[in-house]
């Protein structure tokens, strides 16, 4: 299928419907269709497949996967600017663009989709990150989503993808490599976008596991990987004080000396600590 549809161009979209970008709400616009078909094959084989789509804009993004044969495509966005283009295009697709205006992260898209389903999204970056957290801890597992596809600050796709031993490695690589196959797909410069942002970008593609990689309660795993990075400099024996008067014990039983420090845990390790802070 053609990534490039036959809708006006992007700047002239922007024009068309004064989308003067808002820092607010962290528009920093792909307007490169080219670009956009690139991060949309990144998600993944879409034909047949139900797509989320947070923070679509102007719908660049949304052009390419409706274009590489997403069944549906349901799109968030908070910016009711927005609306008017992205209308456009459901005209384009129809009955395949379902819009929805507001805050992705008070919305539930279980009311629209149905698993299993792709997501892809361009984000503004704190909103990203908190998605990411809560799609990576859904209560049961596996999740409603196969495969996550998003746009990131190229220093937080760092820390998703981060082994052991380095300074980026801390819970969101934890809990990302748990459950999920966690790879960098692409790298953007600055230029990529309207307005530049101050950074560089990286598209991080996550795989949806069918099981975790190793045993370990969810709530423990997580409260205890947020405690030993808290304090990443310090010996485990004390960042996990708070685990109670035997954590050395614990630490032991898990195989971890109790003076490493957090950043030298491998993931396994993290789980056998879980499972002994869980048990009796
Ligand atoms: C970085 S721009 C990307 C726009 C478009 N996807 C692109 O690639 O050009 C982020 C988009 O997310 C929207 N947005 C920001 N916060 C949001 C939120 N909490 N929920 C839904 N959309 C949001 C913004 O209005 C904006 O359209």
């Amino acid at each position: 299928m053609s990534a490039i549809d036959d809708l006006p161009p992007l700047r002239q979209v922007i024009a068309d419907h004064g989308l003067s970008a808002r820092k607010s709400l962290g528009q920093n616009f792909l307007l490169d269709l080219n670009l956009t078909a690139k991060i949309a094959r990144q998600a993944g084989d879409l034909s047949g497949t139900d797509v989320l789509e947070i923070g679509p804009g102007p719908g660049g993004l949304t052009r390419g996967l409706l274009a590489e044969g997403a069944r549906r495509v349901l799109a968030i966005e908070k910016d009711a600017r927005c609306l008017p283009a992205l209308a456009e295009i459901s005209a384009r697709y129809p009955g395949q663009l379902q819009i929805v205006e507001g805050d992705a992260l008070e919305i539930d898209p279980l009311v629209h989709l149905t698993p299993p389903i792709r997501v892809a999204a361009n984000l503004p970056y704190n909103v990203g990150t908190e998605l990411l957290v809560r799609w990576l801890t859904p209560p049961t597992w596996p999740p409603y989503w196969q495969s996550l596809t998003l746009m990131f600050q190229r220093e937080v796709a760092e820390r998703i993808v981060a082994q052991p031993g380095s300074k980026a490695y801390g819970r969101l690589a934890v809990l990302a490599q748990w459950r999920c196959e966690a790879r960098i797909a692409m790298s953007l410069p600055p230029e990529a976008f309207t307005p530049p942002p101050k950074v560089s970008s990286a598209v991080v593609h996550l795989t949806a596991l069918p099981a975790p990689k190793f045993e370990a309660e969810p709530e423990v795993l997580s409260r205890v990987v947020a405690m030993a990075f808290n304090q990443r400099r310090k010996m485990l024996r004390a960042a996990l004080k708070g685990l109670g008067p035997d954590v050395e014990d614990r630490l032991r039983t898990a195989g971890i000396k109790p003076t490493e420090r957090a950043e030298q845990v491998s993931l396994e390790g993290f789980c056998a600590l879980a499972r002994a802070v869980a048990a009796p």
